[in-house]
């Protein structure tokens, strides 16, 4: 079996703001995007999960002609009073607890990361054990922690693997055993 991770495209979204939940259009590169993420993926048949924001659900039905499978335990994490804000204008005072901790700690009114991962974990396994290829189109957060799932690693150390938008990331599951193999960006 296969799973893709796939990160949506770039959103329409000044560069330096926080948002996370927050229905960000794509930006005006999204076909040239889609058609790149396109031409990677194999000819073959996917159950296709998405994330129902548009960034993400918008590069779903772009590329697959099929009923999408929209979930929202796909979503990003939620900022909270952070959402759409620009990140430096955020006060340190008002940061520091979430950067203490920012796995069990919440932005004021979000949603922490380990709770992210409790959902996220929840459909992933889903996905699993319906033993069949799939594509998985969300959020940063969201692969991130289904990436800390399968190699079983602290979620603190998930954000230093490279994942930029329309990155794409294959699982192959084989004998008990999942090979983690970079597509987009290649190693
Ligand atoms: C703990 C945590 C900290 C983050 N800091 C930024 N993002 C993430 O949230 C934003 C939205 O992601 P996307 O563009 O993929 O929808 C991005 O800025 C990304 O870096 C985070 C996500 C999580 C889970």
């Amino acid at each position: 079996m296969e799973i893709y991770l796939i990160r949506h495209t770039t959103p329409r979204v000044p560069t330096g703001t926080c948002y996370g939940v927050t229905d960000l259009d794509v930006a005006d590169s999204f076909l040239e995007e889609s058609a790149m993420i396109k031409k990677l993926l194999p000819n073959q048949l996917f159950k296709i999960y998405t994330s129902p924001l548009q960034r993400c659900a918008k590069l779903a039905t772009h590329i697959f002609d099929q009923p999408l499978i929209t979930d929202k335990r796909l979503v990003e994490l939620d900022f909270g009073e952070w959402e759409m804000r620009a990140w430096d204008d955020i006060s340190p005072q008002e940061m520091e607890p979430w950067m203490q901790d920012w796995v069990t700690q919440s932005p004021p009114g979000g949603e922490s990361y380990q709770a992210l991962y409790n959902r996220t974990v929840d459909i992933f396994q889903e996905v699993m054990s319906r033993n069949e290829d799939a594509i998985i189109i969300a959020h940063g957060g969201v692969i991130r922690a289904i990436i800390a799932y399968v190699q079983q690693i602290p979620l603190k150390d998930s954000f230093q693997m490279k994942l930029p938008y329309g990155g794409i990331i294959r699982l192959q599951f084989e004998r008990g055993k999942v090979d983690i193999l970079p597509i987009f960006p290649k190693e």
